[in-house]
C-alpha cells in the first residue's frame, strides 16, 4: 500500500443520496482518497426537493472535527452546507487550530429547489471567518452574487467577481458556469490573483444534476489531499464532473444524482 490521502467533509447530509455529504465521501473514494466526515446538519431531501432542515449543535460540529483532528489529521478539508453563522466561526476556529491549510470552500446557499441551506445573515459570517483561510472557493454564479453584492452576467462581471473575492483573501477563486444558459458549453473560471483560466466542455442537456456543486468541488479536494496544484486539482474535477453528468443515473422522480463512479470507468476503459 502507498501513501493514504485523506480528505474531510465538513457538510449537511441529504438523505437522497446525490448532494452533501454523501456526494463527497462518494467523490473522495472514487479518485482513491480515504473520506472523512464533519456532520453540520440532517436534511431530508430526495431528488423532487428538501422536505426537512434539522441542524446539529455547534458542540456537535466541534467535537467531530476535533476527533478527526486529534487523531487521523487530513491533508484536504472541504465546507458545504453550514448552516449558520454561529457553525461557521467554530468551523473556522477549528480550521485555524489544527493548521489545516488545503481548504475548499463550497459556499453552499440554497438547494436547486430554492429551500435555503444557509441562513441569509450567515453570509456575512461566511466572508469575514471562512474565506481568508481558503485555498480554494467554488461559488456558482447566484453565491457568487450574494458574497460581491454584484450582479453577473458577462464573463467580465464573473472576472471582476473573482477579484473582489480574491480581494476577501481567498487564494483561488472558481466561478462556476452551470447556471450561465446561455450557449452550449460550461466554463468554470479560475482567478488565482494574477491570471485567469477557464475550463470548458460541452454542457450536456439534462435535468440530472442535482449535486454537481460539490460532486466538483469534492474532485477538487480530493486532488489537493494528494499534493496536486489547484490548477490541475480543477482539471481533474472538470474531467470528473463531466463524466458524472453525461453518465447520470437516471433515478428518483425529478432531478436525479450524478454517477460519481463514471470517471472511474472512463479512466479504466
Ligand atoms: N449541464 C451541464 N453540462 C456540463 N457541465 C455542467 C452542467 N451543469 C453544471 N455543470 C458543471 O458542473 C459543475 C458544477 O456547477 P454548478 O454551477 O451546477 O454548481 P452548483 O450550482 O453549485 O451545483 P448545485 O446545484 O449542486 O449546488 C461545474 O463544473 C459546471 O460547469
Ligand atoms: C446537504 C446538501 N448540501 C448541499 C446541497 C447543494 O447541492 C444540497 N442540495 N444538500
Amino acid at each position: 500500500m502507498g501513501n493514504i490521502y485523506k480528505a474531510l467533509t465538513i457538510a449537511g447530509s441529504d438523505s437522497g443520496g446525490g448532494a452533501g455529504i454523501q456526494a463527497d465521501l462518494k467523490t473522495f473514494h472514487a479518485l482513491g482518497v480515504f473520506g472523512m466526515s464533519a456532520l453540520t446538519a440532517v436534511t431530508a431531501q430526495n431528488t423532487v426537493g428538501v422536505q426537512g432542515v434539522y441542524p446539529l449543535s455547534v458542540e456537535a460540529v466541534e467535537k467531530q472535527i476535533e476527533s478527526i483532528g486529534t487523531d487521523l489529521g487530513t491533508d484536504a478539508v472541504k465546507t458545504g452546507m453550514l448552516f449558520s453563522a454561529e457553525i461557521i466561526e467554530a468551523v473556522a476556529n477549528q480550521v485555524k487550530h489544527f493548521r489545516w491549510s488545503r481548504l475548499v470552500v463550497d459556499p453552499v446557499m440554497i438547494a436547486k429547489g430554492g429551500e435555503p441551506l444557509l441562513q441569509e445573515e450567515a453570509v456575512n459570517a461566511l466572508k469575514k471567518y471562512l474565506l481568508p483561510l481558503a485555498m480554494v472557493i467554488t461559488p456558482n454564479i447566484p453565491e457568487a452574487e450574494a458574497l460581491t453584492g454584484m450582479f453577473i452576467q458577462t464573463m467580465d462581471d464573473r472576472q471582476k467577481a473573482a477579484q473582489r473575492l480574491y480581494e476577501l483573501g481567498v487564494k483561488h477563486v472558481v466561478i462556476k458556469g452551470g447556471h450561465d444558459d446561455d450557449g452550449d458549453e460550461a466554463v468554470d473560471l479560475l482567478f488565482d490573483g494574477q491570471e485567469y483560466s477557464f475550463f470548458t466542455n460541452k454542457r450536456i442537456e439534462t435535468k440530472h444534476t442535482h449535486g454537481t456543486g460539490c460532486t466538483f468541488a469534492a474532485a477538487i479536494t480530493a486532488e489537493l489531499a494528494k499534493g496536486k496544484r489547484v490548477k490541475d486539482a480543477v482539471q481533474t474535477a472538470k474531467a470528473f464532473i463531466q463524466a458524472a453528468i453525461e453518465h447520470e443515473l437516471g433515478i428518483g422522480h425529478g432531478h436525479g444524482p450524478t454517477n460519481h463512479w463514471a470517471y472511474q470507468q472512463t479512466q479504466l476503459s
